[in-house]
């Protein structure tokens, strides 16, 4: 069996649900863009160092100073220019990293502060997307990327947001979300973008379950009826373990599941996890409290995700890495996972069998020495 070291961690083929457009971009592309549309706001003037900057500042253990870092990432783009190159450079990173599919999600109503339309936004934001792939392919590395509306939920404007999700449906977004600050901004605020969304049969995730507990996730899935959970990870305060039991243990026998776990669990709902992030906002303690490996070994729907890899410093080999170092997992969970982030991507049917048959499986075949 191939061993789990970096350069093989990278080969193997990787799905990626919940990755920020404004949280992924280089630090050298954010230095570069300021220059160029006279933003003089940024706190480091050289590109290792904003790099560490953003890590270190997004350390803060809560959301709201987390979200603070993006005010730099969001001023940089706010053109048609800008938009495309950050684009297609996060394709570009994720094709390097072998990630085969990806949602990149931003939110739209945050890039019209230079006059652009919500629309020509989302086009730019195309057009960049396409243009990476198209860059990845001429260097043999196949990537689709797709693309998430979010709207602000501190904001107003998440029913215009979902319109524009279902006008851009069949050209490359997929989905819509809500992110932002959790704590006095519940989704049902929201209940009518959501309704929009149904009454259209067009999927969406929410942010939920990070900063705030059970009941956001309850009004996420009761309310809302959404698809999958960004985060999810507090459906963990819905489990009571056995006294005393290792969270890195293989089985979790005596496990006492609640309402909204259960719901969770039975109706299969998607849990993008983002371990590093979720780290850095205070959603977990640190990566050993995590709750990954007791919702992977009691078959929830569990995915590994990025989030925002400018201010984790981060990639998808990356979070495979500290999981595998954590959890002591192979390539079989990982071929798992990202099994169950191709199953829970929101194209059709015959687009994600496609992946995962002619592309993931048999990639890790390869990496579990049997192909
Ligand atoms: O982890 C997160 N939770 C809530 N909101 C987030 C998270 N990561 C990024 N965001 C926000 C900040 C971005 O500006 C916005 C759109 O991508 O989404
Ligand atoms: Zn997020």
């Amino acid at each position: 069996m191939t061993t789990l070291d970096p350069a093989h961690l990278t080969l193997a083929p990787k799905v990626l649900l919940h990755d920020h457009l404004d949280g992924g971009l280089r630090p050298a592309t954010v230095l570069e863009l300021a220059h160029e549309v006279g933003y003089d706001g940024l706190p480091v003037d050289d590109a290792a160092g904003l790099g560490r900057w953003f890590r270190e500042a997004a350390d803060s253990g809560s959301l709201e100073r987390y979200l603070e870092t993006f005010t730099h990432t969001v001023a940089v783009m706010q053109t048609v220019d800008a938009l495309e190159r950050v684009a297609r450079e996060c394709v570009e990173d994720l094709a390097d990293d072998n990630v085969v599919y990806a949602e990149v999600r931003y939110a739209p109503e945050q890039h019209l502060e230079a006059g652009l339309t919500l629309d020509e936004v989302v086009e730019a934001v195309l057009r960049g997307f396409a243009d990476g792939e198209r860059i990845a392919a001429d260097r043999g590395k196949t990537i689709i990327v797709r693309c998430l509306v979010t709207a602000m939920r501190h904001a107003a404007r998440s029913r215009e947001i979902a319109e524009l999700a279902v006008r851009y449906r069949d050209r490359g977004v997929v989905g819509f979300d809500i992110a932002g600050a959790e704590a006095g901004h519940p989704p049902t605020r929201h209940l009518d973008a959501f309704e929009y969304m149904r009454a259209n049969c067009a999927p969406f995730t929410i942010h939920a379950g990070e900063a705030f507990g059970l009941p956001s996730i309850h009004e996420a899935i009761g309310f809302c009826g959404t698809d999958r959970l960004g985060h999810g990870v507090r459906v963990f305060d819905d489990i009571e373990l056995p006294d005393g039991v290792d969270l890195a243990a293989h089985s979790f026998t005596g496990a006492k599941l609640g309402l909204i776990a259960n719901i969770v669990r039975d109706k299969r709902i998607p849990l993008e996890l983002c371990p590093s992030s979720n780290v850095q906002t205070g959603a977990v303690t640190s990566l050993a409290e995590h709750p990954f490996n007791v919702l992977a070994r009691l078959r929830f729907r569990v995915t590994v995700n990025t989030d925002n890899r400018l201010m984790g410093d981060t990639t998808m080999s990356k979070e495979f890495g500290l999981l595998a170092d954590q959890f002591g997992y192979g390539w079989a969970d990982f071929e798992r996972f990202t099994v169950n982030a191709m199953k829970s991507a929101f194209i059709h049917f015959d687009e994600r069998l496609a992946v995962i048959d002619d592309v993931i499986k048999p990639g890790y075949a390869v990496l579990l020495g049997s192909g």
